[in-house]
């Protein structure tokens, strides 16, 4: 245990602040007027992608000052890795998509292979509309299988964790988003 911590204090002494607590907050608060404008009067399910998203989406809900349905559902293909392999459904949202416009929220927008698996498998359930909010957008220098509708901040191609995000699993309860030293 004493290992793991030194070696996340570690990782953490050696990253770079690249977004700061009160920018994640004012960009949060664009977000939720944005989301609010186009989905107020929708009644949508708010869906949260387990685990990165918690801090976000805690952040974000209390902004959105209208009728929702919350649920979760939780997929992953990092867990504690640096790169991202297969898709893992963990838990599908126990609502009833049929008919429901949904929004699901996410930190980060990656290669954006989790998002397809995601509205993929929301439409196949039944959702009328599908909508996502990431509160990240990675700039990769590739074509992402899908896109965001609502989006935070967009970051270079670099490892980030914080705020949700992890780093070798540690680390999500940040209050800002950091990036490894390149
Ligand atoms: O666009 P992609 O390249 O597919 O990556 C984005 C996904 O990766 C992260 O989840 P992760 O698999 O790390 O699970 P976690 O949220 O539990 O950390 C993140 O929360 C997104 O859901
Ligand atoms: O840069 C990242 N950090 C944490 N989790 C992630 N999932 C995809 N990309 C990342």
């Amino acid at each position: 245990m004493m290992l793991v911590d030194e070696k996340a204090r570690q990782l953490l002494a050696d990253a770079e602040l690249i977004v700061p607590a009160d920018v994640l907050t004012s960009t949060i608060h664009g977000m939720a007027q944005a989301i609010t404008a186009e989905l107020s009067n929708q009644y949508p399910l708010v869906l949260s992608v387990m685990s990165g998203a918690i801090v976000f989406t805690g952040q974000i809900l209390p902004l959105l000052n209208f009728p929702l349905d919350f649920d979760y559902l939780h997929v992953t293909r990092y867990n504690r890795a640096l790169q991202g392999g297969s898709i893992q459904w963990e838990a599908l949202p126990r609502t009833d998509l049929t008919g429901r416009v949904v929004l699901v929220l996410d930190d980060v927008l990656d290669e954006g292979l989790t998002l397809a698996a995601i509205r993929q498998r929301l439409m196949e359930a039944g959702a009328k509309a599908f909508y996502s909010a990431v509160l990240v957008d990675k700039l990769i220098d590739r074509e992402k299988p899908v896109y965001a509708d609502f989006v935070g901040i967009s970051l270079p191609d670099r490892y980030i964790f914080g705020y949700g995000m992890d780093v070798q699993g540690i680390w999500r309860n940040l209050p800002a988003i950091y990036a490894m030293k390149a």
